[in-house]
């Protein structure tokens, strides 16, 4: 099978997955795969489509700057540049955008200090935080409309092999080597911030009836 073929199987299959999460609300999320270097070509979701759902037509290979290499039906993501920049940084194999009701309400209620930091969890390991009181680090970026200036601010983050940016009020973007590290790095995100989310609502709630009695 070509690259092209197996990459394609292979974003196809962690859009099934992702799909499966319900990680697709209202046609949000975009997902890349790398095909190749020199010159960058990937395989990208096509823009504005219910990514729940299996067509013919669900991802277009683009190149570094996002445009479509040959002709197709479709447009590539919206957010397409946000991509390219992973590939341009890094070495990573694929990227994974989703909107999630978690990942929104964490970045509203850290994004004024532009970051959330988890520290003592055992899933940040997924980032190869092995140290017991290594620190996670997510940024938090601000959700221009101008996806050119989105991606040059994103950018400045996109600065490790593998890696996760929050994107305030807007949703994440994960990346790793292979589509395999970068679900991996974005089910964790996810796991930390549901985590984060519970935790802080425990104790709201431990702190209401503390002064209920
Ligand atoms: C309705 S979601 C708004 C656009 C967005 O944030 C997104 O993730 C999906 O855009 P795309 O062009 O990749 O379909
Ligand atoms: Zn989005």
């Amino acid at each position: 099978m070509s690259v092209l073929l197996t990459r394609h199987h292979e974003l196809m299959e962690i859009k099934a997955e992702l799909a499966e999460r319900d990680w697709f609300m209202g046609t949000s999320g975009n997902l890349a795969i790398k095909v190749q270097n020199d010159p960058l070509q990937f395989l990208v979701t096509a823009s504005g489509k219910d990514k729940r759902k299996k067509t013919n037509e669900d991802f277009l290979l683009v190149d570094g700057d996002g445009n479509p290499v040959g002709s197709t039906n479709v447009k590539p993501s919206f957010e397409t540049l946000l991509h390219c920049e992973i590939y341009k940084r890094t070495d990573a194999g694929c990227s994974l955008h989703v909107h999630t009701v978690a990942n929104n309400v964490i970045s509203e209620l850290y994004g004024d200090v532009g970051k959330v930091v988890f520290q003592g969890q055992e899933l940040i390991k997924a980032f190869d935080r092995w140290d017991e009181n290594a620190e996670l680090i997510i940024p938090i970026i601000r959700n221009y409309a101008d996806i050119p200036r989105l991606a040059a601010t994103f950018a400045s983050f996109a600065n490790e092999n593998k890696g996760a940016v929050l994107i305030r009020n807007h949703g994440i973007t994960a990346w790793g080597k292979d589509g395999f590290e970068a679900k991996k790095i974005l089910e964790a995100c996810e796991f930390l911030f549901q985590y984060q989310l519970s935790l802080l609502q425990a104790k709201a709630g431990l702190y209401g009836a503390r002064h209920l009695t």
